[in-house]
């Protein structure tokens, strides 16, 4: 056989499997609007029904991952899946997500990773605004930044939990990357635009390649990214999807000083998430002011062998050097063992909140 004998021959092939794989998916698709009347049909008069779940998704996206026996690895496989799933739900109820924008941003990336592509994402100018856009009910989600790898805590997420009454129902994380983006050649930079974060995230590359250029903290990367667009002598550390949006070169790439830089992000929502088999818990707990206070809180993990995965100890706003304690750890809100575990834990605090049980990531 010649190679276009051959080639023709196996794209024969793939012609009849693409065939297949549609139907599959309209399949797929049909059945998806079918659990949407049924959902419908089940819920109470006055409530309103939930269409996304992200414990079931969880769910797929894990048998995914535990079936596939390649050449494809399992997360391109899952990414795949998630897509499919993206738009079925979609054909269910369009999804709004409000995220920490403007276009381009990390978190606009983070949205697009945890839902897919059919939603419609909506850019907001701060994590307050995100807040807000959910708890109005404008968007249906949120997406904001909570912890760098690098950098720590993002306190504004942590303090909006204090007065919000919205849950988390998600994570997400993120492997950044980060690039000087100029449309200049990069010896005629005199000013390289940034978030705070991200200059944080490449101090010692900065010190070593450009030690003498002015740094300037801006709200976000993909401001940064505009103005780097727009002002001669101006470059910006930025996503390459900033780069892409506003036209510019990525001059060196990946400059960020820790090669393993993750940030985790949580979506944020008004329905309670049910336990998908493999999940994380949320709380805020404020402890007397007095010695002892956070070994009391933590004592029943340690002696119930639950895994705390985070603590974060934020200023209470309401007395001096009084503290409120954010905890994240292993299991659901509603295990067995996680039931009486959060019951001695609210008997003890001065304050308990409850800020969700959701699915650790899966992509
Ligand atoms: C189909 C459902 O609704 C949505 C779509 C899903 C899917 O496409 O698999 C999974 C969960 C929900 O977000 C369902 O609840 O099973």
């Amino acid at each position: 056989m010649s190679e276009a004998e051959e080639l023709g021959a196996l794209r024969d092939q793939i012609d009849a499997i693409d065939q297949q794989i549609q139907q599959l998916i309209n399949e797929r698709a049909r059945c998806a609007q079918q659990v949407a009347e049924v959902k419908q049909k089940y819920c109470s008069p006055g409530d309103s029904v939930v269409f996304y779940r992200p414990e079931r998704e969880a769910q797929v996206l894990r048998k995914i991952m535990a079936r596939n026996q390649g050449p494809l690895g399992d997360e391109s496989m899952a990414r795949l899946f998630r897509e499919v799933m993206s738009q079925c739900l979609a054909l269910e109820e369009p999804l709004t997500v409000a995220y920490l924008g403007p276009e381009g941003t990390f978190t606009q990336q983070a949205a697009l990773k945890h839902f897919g592509h059919a939603v419609s994402c909506a850019g907001q100018i701060s994590i307050a605004d995100v807040f807000r856009e959910v708890e109005s009910g404008a968007a249906h989600f949120g997406v904001v930044p909570v912890e760098n790898s690098t950098e720590g805590v993002v306190t504004h997420t942590l303090d909006s939990f204090v007065e919000s009454n919205l849950l988390i129902c998600g994570e997400v994380t993120l492997r950044i990357h980060h690039h000087l983006l100029t449309s200049e050649p990069s010896a005629s930079v005199t000013r390289i635009y940034s978030h705070a974060q991200s200059l944080a995230q490449c101090r010692l590359w900065l010190d070593q390649n450009y030690p003498n250029v002015e740094r300037i903290a801006v709200a976000s990367n993909a401001e940064a990214a505009r103005r780097a667009s727009q002002e001669p002598g101006a470059a910006a550390i930025a996503s390459e999807a900033a780069a892409e949006l506003y036209a510019l070169k990525p001059v060196h790439a990946n400059i960020e000083d820790q090669p393993d830089n993750t940030t985790r992000f949580l979506i944020v929502g008004q329905q309670p998430t049910q336990s998908s088999g493999d999940d994380k818990t949320s709380i805020l707990v404020a402890s007397r002011n007095e010695p002892g206070a956070l070994y009391h809180v933590l004592e029943p993990f340690h002696r119930d062998g639950v895994s705390l995965t985070r603590i974060e100890t934020r200023p209470s706003r309401s007395g001096t050097w009084s503290y409120v304690f954010f905890i994240d750890f292993e299991g659901h809100r509603d295990d067995e063992r996680i039931v009486p575990l959060l019951a001695e834990i609210q008997s003890k605090a001065v304050d308990f909140k409850w800020l969700g049980s959701y699915p650790k990531a899966v992509l």
